[in-house]
This record gives structure tokens, C-alpha cells and sequence, in this order.
């Protein structure tokens, strides 16, 4: 059991170059991101190759953020932009050698929004699958993100099977999964063969894993027990300081201090 430093929540008072180099220093096996369309490729590569980090995944551009726009997959009308972002994501995660690409729904709803959401995930396949990508969809829950397409992993199930691609698989956030649907461990244990990310976070809070209604020494041993090796993504919001907040790696009895090697 490995962890990736998500540094859209981690380090984010440095550029990613740095944030990469720090949590390599906290002993993170890898790392990933949110929007990193602001730094140069080249200067994340160098960091990566510096490092020996793999980043694992990054997400499409959401839009229109200044106007509270959260992705462009599942909004009707909007396709051209949504590909555009879909390629970008694709040139930059084959320029630092990222394996997998979140393409983000949108505030959307409706059968409309479905079918235009199926339409661009197909297309993200195809392109992605020449060059070895995944792509993921990931759940968001009702609180942080109202009104987004995608809230649930029986809905994600239903999309994955009629795009019917194997590379599309579910990013399985358990923060954003405990809110909507609970039941974590046996979703794990029946999702399995669709995951192709797992992230972590405290419940409510969205804080370090050592608090919170989730005991994620039991989460973290069941996801051991299924054979999953994969870095599971540290994507909590530190009360301050980041590098304050990993106690949760060190100490707590079953976490990284243990499981991490
Ligand atoms: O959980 C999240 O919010 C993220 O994984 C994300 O990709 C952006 O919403
Ligand atoms: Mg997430």
C-alpha cells in the first residue's frame, strides 16, 4: 500500500515543481494533480525525472471557472470545447508520462446531458487508448459540488458499461463516495474491476484520514486485502501547513507508518 500526494489540495503555497520535491521528501510514492495547465510540462518532467515521482493523473480543464463552470463533458452544446480539453489533457499527460485522465461532467443533469457525456467519454477513449491512457469519471458529492452530473457510483456503473470502453474506469474518491452512498467497503470490494483510482479524505471534513466518521485504518487494510497495489490518493485539505499534516503517514497504527514500504 503506497500514497500520491494530490497537489491540487497539498503544498499548494509552491509552484508544482516544489510541491513535487516536497512530497517526495515526505516519502509520498508518487504524485497528482488537478489543473496543471499553468506550468510548463517540461518543468514538471524535470521535476518527476529529479524525483523519481510518477504523477499518476490529471484532470480536464473545467471552463469558465470565473463563471462557477466545473467541467464540459455532459453539457450539451458544448462538445468542441470539451474535446479541445480532452486533447490538452492527453498532450500534457503524454508529455510527463501521467497514465491517467479525469474528464470532468460539468453541472449538468438530464437525459440530454447523459447521452453527451457517453458521446465525449467515447471519444476521450479512443484517443487516450493510442496511447496507453485511462480515462476516469469520477462521483462528486451533492455538498461541495451541486448540481454536478456525475454524484454516484451506480450511475458512474451505468456510464462505464454503455461507453463500453476498457479504459475507461472509476475514479473511486471514498470522501466523496461515503457523503453520497456509503457502504465503503463493500462498494470497494464490488467495484473493483472499475477502478482505476482510489482517493481519500476525512468525512465531513475533507481533512487528514486519521479523523473523521471513516476508519480508514480498516479502509486502507481492505483495499490491501483485495490485492489493489496501486498509490492511493492523499486528496484531504490541510488545516495549515502540509507537511503538519502527515502525522496520519507516521503514526497511525495500520497507515503508511505501517502499510507504506
Ligand atoms: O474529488 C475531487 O474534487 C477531485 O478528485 C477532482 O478531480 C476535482 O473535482
Ligand atoms: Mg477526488
Amino acid at each position: 500500500m503506497k500514497f500520491s500526494a494530490n497537489l491540487g489540495f497539498l503544498w499548494t503555497d509552491r509552484g508544482m515543481p516544489d510541491a513535487i520535491r516536497a512530497a517526495r521528501s515526505a516519502g509520498f510514492a508518487a504524485v497528482e494533480c488537478h489543473w496543471p495547465y499553468e506550468t510548463p510540462a517540461t518543468e514538471v518532467a524535470e521535476a518527476l525525472v529529479e524525483t523519481g515521482l510518477p504523477m499518476l493523473g490529471l484532470n480536464t480543464r473545467r471552463g469558465n471557472v470565473a463563471a462557477g463552470e466545473n467541467g464540459l463533458a455532459a453539457l450539451p452544446g458544448r462538445e468542441a470545447e470539451a474535446r479541445a480539453a480532452i486533447e490538452e489533457a492527453v498532450d500534457y499527460a503524454c508529455a510527463i508520462e501521467a497514465r491517467k485522465i479525469h474528464v470532468m461532467a460539468g453541472f449538468a443533469s438530464g437525459p440530454e446531458a447523459h447521452r453527451c457525456f457517453i458521446g465525449n467519454l467515447r471519444f476521450a477513449c479512443k484517443i487516450a487508448n493510442r496511447y496507453g491512457l485511462t480515462i476516469l469519471i469520477e462521483p462528486l458529492n451533492r455538498y461541495d459540488a451541486s448540481g454536478y452530473f456525475l454524484t454516484t457510483t451506480d450511475q458512474s456503473v451505468t456510464i462505464i458499461e454503455e461507453v463500453g470502453a476498457p479504459n475507461l474506469k472509476l475514479m473511486f474518491d471514498c470522501y466523496h463516495v461515503q457523503v453520497m452512498e456509503g457502504d465503503l467497503t463493500r462498494r470497494l470490494k464490488n467495484l473493483l474491476p472499475l477502478i482505476g483510482h482510489i482517493q481519500f479524505a476525512s468525512v465531513p471534513d475533507r481533512g487528514p484520514p486519521d479523523r473523521g466518521e471513516v476508519a480508514y485504518d480498516h479502509i486502507f487494510r481492505t483495499i490491501a486485502d483485495l490485492g489493489y497495489a496501486e498509490p492511493l490518493g492523499a486528496e484531504y485539505k490541510p488545516d495549515g501547513d502540509t507537511d503538519a499534516s502527515l502525522g496520519w503517514m507516521k503514526t497511525t497504527e495500520g497507515m503508511g507508518g505501517r502499510i507504506q514500504s
